[in-house]
């Protein structure tokens, strides 16, 4: 076979529309314009597919896919607080909405549709209101609905996803106990999910032993997964960077000290995919869809699966999802991956996982298509020899006796028309046996050399040396992104450590070889804390893979001239650290005092401790300055606040978006956080009307006093009558 009968006919075209002068006008600068929600070639395809089973059900698809989706968010359910929350969002938010919605419409409020409880997801915890992001982003009678939105997810207490996307880690059933990698995480509402599930158990484990490993390929959308993740503070999670699929082999110490592989529990499988899904919400997806984005994405999608499918435990789970409707990117490389593992996996059934959850069962026929689809294939005899490098054999369903043998039917294909979603497939396979490609060489990976330990001088303090990178030099296809900085653990009786066990009487069940900072200095700024299990992953593997990020901040370096005790707490790590920390830095504070104490938005002028309670004042006395928790009990929760005793004041050291988040829990007044984004602009315009007033009335010298200080814009040209303020 000649190799010019081998090149990619759809990469000729691209290379020869490029070579012409790129792939046509660059539209950039020109108004823009609604996009029209057609594609030819979508329709033809996927009616041939016959993905509905009537006429009527094909028209009703077609013309929900036209529709922006609605948005959806969900309460994080680990959290103490909670169900205050949610109890918080059911009375007032929706009042709040039923309002907003009535003013923007211009309708009674009694015609108004409450927001709608997802009948699937556990203790109903997720809701669909009806309006779109762009309603809620640009309706001035929606901005406090939207700043609840907005708050709410940074504090990490709610995460707007979409619904569908909401399926793969219900039906992964992550416990507390289980290893679990997410492949292609970024930028983690999945992610999010599981290491929620991983902490459902707070009064059973102060730190779950499980972890959640996620890693993406893209060291950019990495940092995405970090910023997402970060909202959740768990010390056991870790964030790699790799091409997942040749993820290597990682190495674990067991309880007898030896070593072994990890095999994980739950594995996600979020594969790359052509995202035909999610039409409703990225509609430009309209003008980009072709049937070719699916043949390149097939073989990706495959060995991602395949190599998971190695990496999982006998008796393990793994879901393997997409945001696509196309069976080449879902049925065919799952069939593909169990008949390839020959009885060692298993697809199963997961809807009892998601009751109410309306769907399809997985396709058992289908037909390939040219990326036009005006010739259509129904088997790899039918398709010509140049397209054999983009259509494979593998792609074409089984033959019926063998295909039955798959159990396809267990998958799970929503569409977008049967409960006013985006479109979306999972599957779930269970591992039954070892699949006979796992290579698991526990002497080849510790023979390979790993980092060395920091070097202590003759105090055992670490001598100072500047930041190295990560792991010795690899392959120049491996060094991309940035370069993290080190993962430096406590040794055993640090100096600093000490000081924080005396000062905050911590438990001796904290492993103290847990903490970490991010450089080897003798000063350490922010500390760090990360469960065994996982300073057991980093230690032993940082050489074979690049760890971008790691643990909770738990104390921060924080010298003045009254502090006795170098380090304050975090509050983003007192959700660990605080079931570790003894009496004598608590403060119980009452409902007012609080209040009180996160009204204070000045640290200039913190509360003065004669303006608390009288028993808050009896106990401040008693602690000495420097950081401490307070802690507010409530009939339905407990709050815990890092705070800060000064020599006659006391503060809260939180953060504005949960200092919002605490106060609306506490039912005070938010008037004063409340950005009205709308006001501003208005306030902004006009200042920059009266502004323009002012230097078209001042004398010539000042109007060219301003003029050597600012750039020229285009208003320098034009006429003030005509010149409409910017607003944003
Ligand atoms: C559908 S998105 C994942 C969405 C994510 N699970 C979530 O819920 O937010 C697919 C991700 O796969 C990543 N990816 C693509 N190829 C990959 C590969 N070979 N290994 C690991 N990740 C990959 C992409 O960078 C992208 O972030």
């Amino acid at each position: 076979m000649g190799r010019d009968k081998k090149q990619n006919p759809f990469a000729a075209r691209k290379r020869q529309k490029r070579a012409n002068g790129g792939g046509g006008p660059d539209r950039r600068a020109e108004p823009y314009q609604e996009i029209t929600r057609d594609n030819a070639a979508f329709i033809k395809y996927y009616n041939i597919q016959q993905i509905c089973a009537t006429e009527e059900e094909w028209t009703q698809f077609l013309s929900t896919i036209r529709e922006n989706l609605p948005t959806t968010f969900r309460v994080t359910g680990f959290k103490g607080e909670a169900k205050a929350l949610l109890n918080i969002i059911k009375t007032e938010l929706f009042t709040e909405y039923v309002r907003a919605v009535a003013e923007l419409n211009g309708q009674p409020a009694e015609q108004v549709q409450r927001p709608l409880c997802l009948p699937w997801y556990p203790n109903g915890m997720a809701y669909q209101l009806h309006l779109t992001r762009k309603d809620i982003r640009r309706s001035e009678p929606l901005c406090r609905l939207h700043n609840f939105l907005i708050v709410e997810t940074t504090a990490g207490s709610i995460s707007r996803q979409e619904a569908v996307s909401m399926i793969p880690p219900i039906v992964l059933d992550v416990k507390p106990t289980d290893k679990v990698l997410d492949m292609c995480a970024a930028p983690g509402s999945k992610t999010a999910q599981l290491i929620e599930a991983l902490h459902s158990e707070p009064e059973v484990h102060k730190i779950p032993p499980g972890f959640v490993l996620a890693n993406d390929v893209d060291n950019n959308r990495c940092y995405m997964l970090v910023h997402q993740a970060k909202r959740l503070n768990s010390p056991c999670f870790l964030v790699t960077n790799h091409d997942s699929t040749f993820f290597p082999n990682m190495l674990q110490t067991n309880a007898d000290g030896s070593k072994s592989i990890v095999k994980f529990d739950k594995i996600l499988c979020d594969v790359p995919c052509s995202g035909d899904g999610t039409l409703r919400k990225n509609p430009d997806i309209w003008m980009k869809w072709n049937l070719a984005q699916g043949y390149n994405l097939h073989g990706l999608q495959y060995r991602i699966a395949y190599r998971g499918a190695e990496m999982l435990e006998v008796g393990g789970r793994l879901v393997y999802s997409t945001c696509s409707l196309n069976p080449i990117e879902n049925e065919a490389v799952l069939q593909r991956i169990i008949k390839d593992a020959d009885g060692a996996l298993e697809l199963v059934d997961a809807a009892h996982m998601v009751p109410g959850l309306k769907f399809k069962p997985g396709m058992t026929h289908w037909k390939l298509a040219t990326k036009e689809v005006d010739t259509i294939y129904n088997n790899f005899e039918e398709v010509p020899e140049t397209y054999h490098t983009i259509i494979r054999p593998t792609m074409f369903p089984l033959p019926p006796a063998e295909i039955a043998q798959i159990g396809l039917e267990k998958c799970i294909r929503v569409l977008p028309h049967l409960q006013d979603s985006g479109g979306f497939f999972v599957a779930v396979i269970e591992k039954r046996r070892k699949l006979s490609t796992e290579k698991d060489n526990v002497r080849e990976l510790l023979e390979k050399p790993t980092q060395a330990e920091p070097k202590l001088d003759e105090s055992g303090k670490p001598i100072e040396e500047k930041s190295v990178p990560w792991g010795p030099q690899r392959k120049r296809r491996r060094l991309h992104g940035y370069k993290e900085d080190p993962y430096v653990f406590f040794a055993e009786g640090d100096a600093d450590y000490k000081s924080m066990k005396e000062f905050y009487e911590l438990d001796d069940s904290l492993n103290e070889r847990c903490l970490l900072t991010r450089c080897v200095t003798e000063k350490k700024k922010n500390v760090y804390y990360c469960s065994d299990a996982i300073r057991d992953l980093v230690q032993l593997n940082e050489h074979n893979i690049k760890i971008i990020n790691t643990g909770v901040k738990a104390f921060v370096r924080c010298e003045n001239r009254h502090t006795v005790h170098p380090y304050r707490l975090a509050q983003e790590g007192l959700q660990t650290t605080n079931a570790f920390i003894g009496n004598s830095r608590r403060i119980e504070v009452q409902r007012d005092d609080l209040i009180l104490l996160l009204n204070c938005t000045d640290p200039t002028k913190p509360p003065s401790t004669l303006e608390l309670k009288e028993a808050t004042q009896e106990r401040c006395k008693e602690l000495g300055v420097g950081s401490c928790i307070l802690k507010y009990v409530d009939p339905n929760f407990t709050l815990f606040v890092v705070g800060w005793r000064g020599t006659s004041s006391l503060r809260a050291y939180v953060d504005s978006d949960e200092t919002v988040h605490i106060l609306r829990l506490l039912g005070a007044d938010l008037r004063k956080f409340e950005v009205n984004k709308y006001e501003k602009a208005k306030e902004a315009a006009a200042a920059a009307a009266a502004a323009a007033a002012t230097t078209s009335s001042a004398s010539p010298d000042e109007t060219n006093v301003a003029d050597k200080t600012s750039e020229p814009t285009p208003m320098d040209t034009t006429d003030p009558e005509e010149a409409t303020p910017t607003t944003s």
